[in-house]
């Protein structure tokens, strides 16, 4: 067989690795699940390219193992499934449609959303497991292992990714030693291919010419792999507001508190942080909008985190941060954005100091941080920097101490003008009691709401029958004297007590 045969001959010794591991789980893939049960998922990029040719090797080898055939392969018999869509690149859609044509394959062609044509072709097939050109460094990636299943909220299916391991340089030494085609744009500068509107040629691979017209270098000639994506645009543009831009400043900012730790949800341990943590917001005049606990699972954290990162100033959130397996925040963030976890090498050098000898080098997992969206920020107390990333602050606390202290950090750094800016302003807050029933409270109240749409009015009571306690909120002492003097002046006099 051609691939296996080239690969054999190659003394790449790290492609023959590699591809002995693919090939590995391939088989191990095809020996679980009948022929009908597994589906190729195939859209003719550059790695769903390597793990045609990988499937074809694996599954000839496994055949002839089963000693049902010892020649060469006319067909490929793996169902394989490609999700055409209108904003594909003809060129890709072309290449696509000549492998299936070179290759003996059936291809089915899906025009539905990835999510409703999976479900269709589940509930049409007996398909159990889906391989996937899915790579280590694709922000889908995050979390996934060789055998993967479908994540929640997806018809359940095994993700197979045989080349989960293989860098940018394995795939191009792997098409090149074997000398098999692949889609045009790739010699074009093109080094990922998304859709039409979010994919350009990498600017890394750009070749200085004196014609008008740019040029480019192939895509096996970018030397750093971990920009293959420079060409692909940004998705997640969708943050509420970066922190830091001044059109919020006078608004009352918004705040998401997000615990992780299955432990919680156990009742195992109470959470003092989450209350500890609004408390501190509120006192600073940010309207904290939801808190939740979550499971130490990468998709309940993205989901929860893309949900706040979009409808809230900033998002804190705290648990599952740590080496531990359990330890999955950092992975949700990052997938939450879209982007992947990567080694950081400043960060790597704070850990290192703090645990020296029982540092495991590449195996650091505490080191890998979201790639291109995180910002360290410094605090002499603090042995470790606070994790921004975007509008999401990830807390390393784990009591209500630690927190005490990054707490202070985060407000000092943000006094001092750091990266989070002047938003951590003081609030004024004034507190009166009264006597009055809720019946003849409400509606003045709600008057005063009129007159003072800058003041966050609050009410509540200690008991059914007790006072009320009413709240008064903003950035401005004077408008919140007035706001009381006003008050005040709807009713008797000595209805409302001042309290500390
Ligand atoms: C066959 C197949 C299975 C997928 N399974 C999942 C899944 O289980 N969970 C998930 O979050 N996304 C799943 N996806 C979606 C991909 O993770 C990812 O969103 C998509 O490949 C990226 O395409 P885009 O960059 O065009 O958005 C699947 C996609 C395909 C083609
Ligand atoms: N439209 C699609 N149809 C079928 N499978 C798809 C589709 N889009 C993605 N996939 C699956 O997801 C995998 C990862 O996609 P991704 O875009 O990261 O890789 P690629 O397209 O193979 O290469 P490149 O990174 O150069 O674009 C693919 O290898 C393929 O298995
Ligand atoms: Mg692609």
């Amino acid at each position: 067989m051609e691939i296996d045969k080239a690969i054999g001959e190659s003394d790449d010794k790290r492609l023959k690795t590699k591809y002995n591991n693919a090939i590995f789980v391939i088989r191990r893939a095809l020996s679980l699940y009948s022929i009908e049960e597994v589906a190729f998922s195939f859209n003719g990029g550059k790695d769903s390219t390597v793990l045609l040719h990988l499937l074809r090797a694996g599954y000839f080898l496994h055949k002839k193992e089963l000693s049902c055939s010892n020649g060469g392969l006319s067909s490929f018999p793996v169902r394989t499934i490609y999700f055409e869509s209108p904003s594909a690149f003809t060129e890709i859609n072309a290449f696509t449609y000549d492998a299936a044509q070179t290759y003996g394959i059936q291809l089915d062609i899906i025009r539905q959303d990835f999510k409703s044509g999976l479900e269709a072709l589940l509930k049409a097939n007996p398909i159990r497991a889906i391989f996937l050109g899915v790579r280590i460094g694709d922000p889908t990636a995050v979390g996934q292992e060789q055998f993967s299943p479908s994540s929640p909220g997806w018809p359940p299916f095994m993700r197979v990714n045989p080349i989960l391991d293989w860098s940018y340089r394995d795939v191009w030494a792997f098409l090149l030693t074997c000398k098999v085609k692949y889609c045009s744009l790739y010699d074009q500068g093109y080094t990922s291919i998304g859709s039409i509107h979010d994919t350009v040629p990498n600017a890394l691979l750009s070749v200085n010419d004196t014609s008008s017209k740019e040029k480019f270098k192939p895509a096996y000639l970018l030397s750093d792999g971990r920009l293959e994506r420079a060409g692909r645009v940004k998705k997640n543009a969708s943050t509420k507001n970066d922190v830091g831009s001044d059109s919020q400043k006078h608004e009352v900012l918004l705040a998401s508190v997000i615990a992780v730790g299955d432990e919680i949800l156990s009742g195992t341990v109470e959470d003092q942080l989450g209350l500890s943590l609004c408390k501190k917001l509120t006192s600073v005049g940010w309207s904290v909008q939801q808190t939740s606990v979550l499971r130490n699972d990468i998709d309940s954290v993205s989901e929860e985190v893309d949900r706040q990162r979009s409808i809230c100033d900033m998002v804190f959130i705290y648990g599952g941060v740590g080496p531990l397996h359990s330890d999955v925040t950092l992975a949700g963030v990052a997938k939450a954005f879209g982007v992947r976890l990567a080694p950081d090498e400043e960060f790597e050098e704070y850990l290192r100091h703090l645990i020296s000898e029982h540092c495991t080098g590449d195996r650091n997992e505490m080191a890998q941080l979201p790639e291109g969206i995180t910002e360290l920020l410094h605090h002499e107390k603090l042995s470790v920097p606070l994790i921004k990333c975007r509008n999401v602050i990830v807390l390393a606390a784990t009591n209500t101490e630690e927190l005490e202290k990054e707490w202070e950090c985060l407000t000092e750094l943000t006094k001092l003008g750091g990266s989070t800016s002047s938003l951590m302003e003081l609030y004024a807050s004034r507190r009166l009691m009264t006597s009055l029933t809720d019946v003849e409270i409400a509606e003045p109240l709600s008057k005063l709401g009129l007159e003072f749409p800058d003041i966050y009015l609050g009410c509540y009571r200690k008991s059914r029958q007790g006072p009320i306690i009413i709240c008064l909120k903003g950035k401005d002492n004077a408008r919140i004297d007035s706001a009381v003097q006003a008050l005040r002046k709807k009713f008797k006099e000595g209805v409302f007590v001042d309290m500390k």
